[in-house]
């Protein structure tokens, strides 16, 4: 189903990386209803085998090829197989990638690599190599999907940062290419566009639902939702569109309604690089021990975190606001900031805890 006219991409190719899950799924039934014929690429072979018998087993209309978009030699092989297996490269979907939730204290630099990596310098060999290779003499579109970054990405600082990056890189291209025939597009979806498997990315397939009160609009977004954006810039529809950022989210990026929750003792807070688990903008923990978002409601850390977050407890005392960390209440109300260190940041001293102690009480 697409809301635009039948046919529209007849005749057209194009690649979608990330195509056979989520909102790259979507973006590619969407172009497949219209005609178009596709290339999907992504790192799990049997995903895209599957994708493929479910959406079109017609192998000269959907093809699939397994690509990691950090690894230069695939993107070139991915880009080279696309063109002479469908003799062109007309529209190029920068969709694949992704990210894990951690603060930055807590990040090593292997994960924050494996982030800027995969969202920022593979979107770059994609575009790099689609121009090389077909885009410089024959023109094209290009659509980069980056996320809601705008206020800075708390918890997701690493993605923040590649997908800032992306949408400055989109703004470059499109000014590079412009003489090439080439436009270049981003498209920021929300941090609330559902599907089974970007939920599953954090361990929780219900993790979407504590978005929904950040939303203006009161309810998730859809793949499909995303995928009609990218359409409409692929199209002749956008012809005087580039270098733009269209974002999908239903209003979120301009709601502030939680965002980054800080106690009124904030200074104290940083001075002495507290541990982090603070209630994010998706009214969500960090776990970083066990690496997944957990939900106030349900979590051991529950009542104590979100009492102690909200705004009118924030007159609380300090030890009271840092029981937002990763500690139990109890740790806190004995105000013996030594407890400190059963939890995972090890790293932070007894003798800061116990300087920190002074501040705090
Ligand atoms: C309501 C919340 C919604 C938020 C908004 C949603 C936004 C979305 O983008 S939804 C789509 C989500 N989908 C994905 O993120 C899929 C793709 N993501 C990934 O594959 C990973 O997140 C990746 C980008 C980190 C790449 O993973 P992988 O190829 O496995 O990376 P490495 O094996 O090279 O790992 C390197 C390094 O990274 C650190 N790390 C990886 N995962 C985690 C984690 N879950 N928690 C903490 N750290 C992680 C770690 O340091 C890894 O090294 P090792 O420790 O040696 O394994
Ligand atoms: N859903 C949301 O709310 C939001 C999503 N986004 C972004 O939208 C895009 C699509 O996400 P979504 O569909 O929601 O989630 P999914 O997890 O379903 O999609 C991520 C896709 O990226 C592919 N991918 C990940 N890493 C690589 C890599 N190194 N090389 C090639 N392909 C890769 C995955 O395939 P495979 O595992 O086979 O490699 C998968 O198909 C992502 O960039 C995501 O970060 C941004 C903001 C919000």
């Amino acid at each position: 189903m697409s809301v635009f006219r039948p046919g529209l991409f007849k005749g057209k190719v194009a690649l979608v990386t990330g195509g056979a899950t989520g909102i790259g799924r979507a973006i590619t039934e969407e172009l497949l209803a219209l005609e178009c014929r596709v290339v999907i690429a992504s790192r799990k072979e049997e995903r895209l085998r599957n994708a493929v018998q479910e959406m079109c087993p017609d192998s000269s209309t959907l093809k699939a090829r397994v690509c990691n978009i950090r690894n230069e030699t695939q993107v070139k092989d991915l880009i080279s197989f696309t063109v002479s297996e469908m003799g062109k490269l007309d529209f190029l979907i920068n969709n694949g990638g992704g990210q894990f939730p951690s603060g930055v204290s807590e990040m090593t630099l292997k994960g924050w690599n494996a982030v800027i990596d995969t969202n920022l310098n593979g979107t770059f060999l994609m575009c790099q190599e689609a121009h090389r290779q077909w885009m410089a003499q024959h023109g094209g579109v290009i659509v980069n999907i980056i996320a809601d970054m705008f206020r800075g990405f708390p918890l997701m600082a690493h993605t923040g940062a590649a997908r800032a990056a992306v949408e400055n890189l989109t703004k470059s291209l499109s000014v590079e290419w412009a003489e090439d025939g080439v436009r270049i597009n981003a498209v920021a979806p929300g941090s609330n566009i559902y599907s089974p498997t970007a939920a599953s990315n954090y361990g929780d397939l219900k993790i979407f639902e504590h978005v929904r009160e950040g939303i203006p609009m009161k309810r998730l977004g859809t793949p499909q939702e995303v995928s009609s954006n990218v359409c409409f810039l692929l199209s002749p529809g956008a012809a005087f569109i580039t270098g733009a950022t269209f974002k999908v989210d239903g209003g979120a990026s301009l709601y502030s309604y939680l965002n980054w929750k800080i106690g009124d003792e904030h200074d104290q807070t940083f001075e002495h690089g507290y541990p982090i688990k603070i209630l994010t903008h998706f009214d969500l923990l960090v776990d970083i021990k066990n690496r997944r978002l957990q939900d106030p409601l349900t979590s051991n850390h529950s009542s104590s975190s979100s009492s102690n977050h909200s705004s009118s407890n924030h007159s609380s005392s300090s030890s009271s606001n840092h029981s937002s960390s990763n500690h139990s209440s109890s740790n806190h109300s004995s105000s013996n900031h030594s407890n400190h260190s059963s939890s995972n940041h090890s790293n932070h001293s007894s003798s800061n805890h116990s300087s920190s102690n002074s501040n705090h009480t």
